[in-house]
């Protein structure tokens, strides 16, 4: 089936390549030329597992096509998806400028009956908006009706998850176009579950939120195990056990960061306060988050008093790893906070580093290696658990750190391990270990 992708960031060139691959003939469109130019010759502009591979083998079987105009891109598309992004706005609501302006360059550019899919995560209503700004701005009476249709890809996993998904989520108030998506989506052999339009979009927001749930109530439960002196890896893998709970998202860390999680839990927030309801959960669920953000420096600041003139290893920057998305991660808090205490931070990310450079603080250093991040360092702080830096040992540290004495945020090592070696070890929701000799 024809069909057109709008925005290529990382959820629509990953629908687009995906669809293409299950043999649907696609065309992306994005306002982005040097982009497109990119994905023209098969170059990927993000960084996503197994995604090269699969744009240029699509490009080469001429099933895949890259481009700035949306009139040629909906030429014959029987259905338009909308990925485009709907970040935070200051008031915490999404911002749905890019997704009204599609619908705008939908009505405008048109030439036959659409079905239009929203995959951008926007609040409940927005599907039945979208709908009603193309119907007015259309010039032609041609049949246009809208399907929500969220996504549950992550980051660094994409190709995997759009092809291994649990469920496909289909939302619809039209029996013919759910019909249409049911068609499109049947060679993925996923399970289809098919709901009306604003529960399709409450979905969304409701899984997002209660992930961000999951993971602000482990990491609530990690701050109060170090205080009583239990271990949260034992205590999770324990509550893990019972399937009511399942042993996913209970990871306790720094804080969950990401495009998603923080701007769809605010926006949550927005949308119930629309009808007169404090969802108080979920507010606390956020505040949690931040001040789990900020963790590392405050357990720093306890152990060293003044922080100053200290050279601090941080090691990894990106959200979380195989993905070079900076947007909301804990660094960029941690960064700032540590170079406003006097820090000197000397940064190491295989990928994020030059996302990163836009968000950290100007005096940041960054560095090609692990190893050259903590030699001479005062500290090291682990930030994002990537291979990289599970690679170092503690030899490492205690071979070319100033002093081994290691904050990890992601839990990344064992106390047995930790405790034979003479290094300080402070990590989340475990005891300290700080028996150096
Ligand atoms: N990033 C993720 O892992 C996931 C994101 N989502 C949701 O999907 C949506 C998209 O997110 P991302 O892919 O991260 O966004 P992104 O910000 O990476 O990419 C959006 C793209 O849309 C393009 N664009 C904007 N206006 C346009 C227009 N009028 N015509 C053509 N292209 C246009 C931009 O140039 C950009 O390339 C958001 O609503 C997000 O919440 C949902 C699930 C996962
Ligand atoms: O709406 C979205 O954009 C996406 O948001 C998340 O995906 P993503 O943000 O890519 O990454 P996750 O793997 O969910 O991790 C999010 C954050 O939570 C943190 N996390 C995750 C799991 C955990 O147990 N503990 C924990 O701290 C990660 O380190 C990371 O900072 C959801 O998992 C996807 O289903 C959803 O489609």
């Amino acid at each position: 089936m024809q069909i057109a992708v709008v925005g290529t960031g990382y959820v629509g060139l990953v629908t687009g390549v995906c669809l293409s691959e299950i043999g649907h003939d696609v065309t992306c469109v994005d306002i982005d030329e040097q982009k497109v130019e990119r994905m023209r010759q098969g170059l990927s502009p993000i960084y996503e597992p197994g995604l090269d591979e699969l744009m240029k083998a699509n490009i080469d079987r001429g099933r895949l096509h890259f481009t700035t105009n949306h009139k040629e891109a909906f030429a014959g598309a029987k259905a338009i998806y909308i990925a485009v992004g709907t970040p935070q706005r200051e008031d915490g609501q999404a911002d749905l400028r890019f997704v009204e302006q599609v619908a705008i360059d939908i009505a405008s550019n048109i030439e036959n009956d659409v079905v239009v899919v929203t995959k951008s995560t926007v609040p409940v209503g927005t599907n039945e908006r979208v709908q009603s700004i193309v119907r007015e701005h259309l010039k032609e009476d041609y049949k246009v009706h809208s399907v929500s249709n969220p996504e549950f890809l992550r980051e660094g996993s994409a190709v995997k998850d759009t092809f291994e998904g649990d469920r496909i989520v289909i939302g619809s108030n039209n029996e013919e176009a759910a019909a249409l998506l049911e068609e499109i989506n049947r060679p993925f052999g996923i399970e289809i579950f098919k709901t009306d339009i604003r529960s399709a979009e409450m979905i969304k927001y409701a899984s997002n939120a209660f992930l961000a749930t999951k993971i602000s109530f482990i990491n609530e439960i990690a701050n109060l195990c170090e205080k009583l002196e239990a271990d949260v890896e034992d205590v999770a893998a324990g509550m893990g056990l019972d399937d009511r709970i399942g042993s996913k998202f209970l990871k306790a860390g720094i804080g969950y960061g990401g495009s998603c999680f923080p701007k769809d839990t605010s926006a949550l927030v927005q949308i119930a306060s629309y009808v007169q309801h404090d969802f108080n959960l979920l507010k606390s669920v956020i505040q949690v988050n931040g001040e789990q953000q900020r963790m590392l420096v405050t357990k720093a600041k306890q152990r060293f008093g003044s922080l100053e003139g200290k050279r601090v290893a941080m090691l990894g920057l990106a959200f979380k790893p195989n993905t070079d998305d900076m947007r909301e991660a804990a660094s960029i808090t941690l960064a700032h906070e540590l170079v406003k205490e006097g820090a000197t931070v000397v940064a190491y990310d295989p990928i994020a580093a030059d996302n990163a450079k836009k968000l950290l603080p100007s005096e940041t250093l960054y560095v090609e290696s692990p190893d050259e991040a903590i030699a001479g360092a005062d500290f090291a702080m682990i930030v994002t658990e990537w291979d990289q830096v599970k690679a170092l040992t503690f030899h490492d540290y205690i071979e070319k750190m100033n002093e081994p004495i290691i904050f990890d945020g992601r839990n990344c090592y064992s106390l047995e391990q930790a405790a034979q070696h003479p290094v300080e070890y402070y990590s989340v929701g475990r005891k300290n270990i700080t028996s150096r000799n």
